[in-house]
């Protein structure tokens, strides 16, 4: 309830902010892990990722993104979205591991539910999707790449993307694993979601997890032509296309949002999977230190 009273005060904020900048000509909306800019060629925004240090993808993170995109759909001169991260050298570090630890079974199933929320609108957006993708992706972050229509990737090899569910001792859900079949195929998926792989570069371009590389310094302005040949193309004829590709993959969990959740809930909750989830959170500690 109170989420949904702070999303509700967020979107009317967000609103009455896009709306007075727009007559300023700025184009400009900023909630404070999304910042979304619409300068450019007209029609596109470029949506930022702003939750340091790793864009990890929290409750109030998730919720802000599904309002900036919810906003983006309701205003009709948009067209395209390039979707990126302001956190240097990292796209998203993927869902608050936070969120899925020490947490009560309400909570998780609070948060499964934006997490699903969010999913389901950027997988059947209408709006044209192209991620640049700007540093490491892996689990939550590159399932927001896979996304997207088109996917742009850094040249860097120190940044990875892919699924990695299974290293944390957790399991990518059907719907996750849906998506990386219909873009990298069934024995490739199979394959990689089953060890975890986190793709460098030339690798994931390579199995198809992204479509192109180029030099960091030229990721946004790879994005920005791109976008350019996809926004040629005419608008009913490409979005009737996107739903006939991705309705049936997206309708899976539509039909079953509710047991989606409660499996979530109480596979999440496992003391064993609770185990794992520590562990893997004192390795990254460690990594540090
Ligand atoms: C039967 C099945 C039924 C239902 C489904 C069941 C299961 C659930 C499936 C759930 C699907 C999950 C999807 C996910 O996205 S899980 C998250 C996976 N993410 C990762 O594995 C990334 C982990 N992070 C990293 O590898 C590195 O942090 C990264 C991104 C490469 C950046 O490295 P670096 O710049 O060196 O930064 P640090 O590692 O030092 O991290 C800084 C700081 O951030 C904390 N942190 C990192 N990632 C996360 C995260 N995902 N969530 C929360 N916090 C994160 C890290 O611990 C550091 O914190 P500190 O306090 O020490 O500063």
């Amino acid at each position: 309830m109170a989420l949904a009273a702070a999303r509700r005060l967020l979107l009317h904020a967000g609103s009455r902010l896009g709306r007075r900048e727009a007559v300023d000509g700025a184009r400009r909306f900023a909630n404070k892990r999304v910042l979304v800019e619409t300068e450019g060629p007209a029609g596109v925004a470029v949506m930022k990722l702003r939750n340091p240090p790793v864009n990890s993808l929290s409750l109030e993170c998730l919720t802000e993104f599904t309002i900036s995109l919810e906003k983006l759909e309701n205003d009709k001169s948009i067209r395209g979205v390039i979707l990126t991260s302001e956190c240097p050298g990292i796209f998203s570090a993927g869902l608050d591991l936070l969120e899925m630890y020490g947490r009560n079974p309400a909570h998780y199933a609070e948060y499964w539910k934006n997490v699903q929320e969010l999913w389901l609108r950027l997988y059947t957006s209408n709006m044209i999707l192209v991620s640049a993708i700007n540093g490491a992706s892996p689990a939550g972050g590159c399932l927001l790449a896979l996304c997207c229509d088109y996917r742009v990737m850094a040249d860097n090899p120190k940044y990875t993307i892919g699924l990695n569910e299974s290293l944390l001792g957790i399991v990518a859900p059907f719907w996750f694993k849906d998506m990386y079949v219909n873009t990298i195929g069934h024995r490739e998926a199979e394959r990689a979601l089953q060890l975890g792989t986190l793709f460098p570069p030339a690798e994931a371009l390579k199995v198809g997890v992204v479509d192109e590389l180029v030099p960091e310094d030229k990721v946004h302005s790879k994005a920005r032509s791109v976008m350019a040949k996809w926004l040629a193309i005419p608008d009913h004829s490409r979005q009737l296309t996107k739903n006939m590709m991705r309705k049936a993959t997206a309708d899976n969990l539509i039909k079953q949002r509710e047991a989606d959740i409660q499996n979530f809930t109480s596979f999440i909750s496992k003391d064993s999977i609770q185990k794992s989830l520590h562990m893997y959170l004192e390795k990254l500690k460690q990594k540090k230190g």
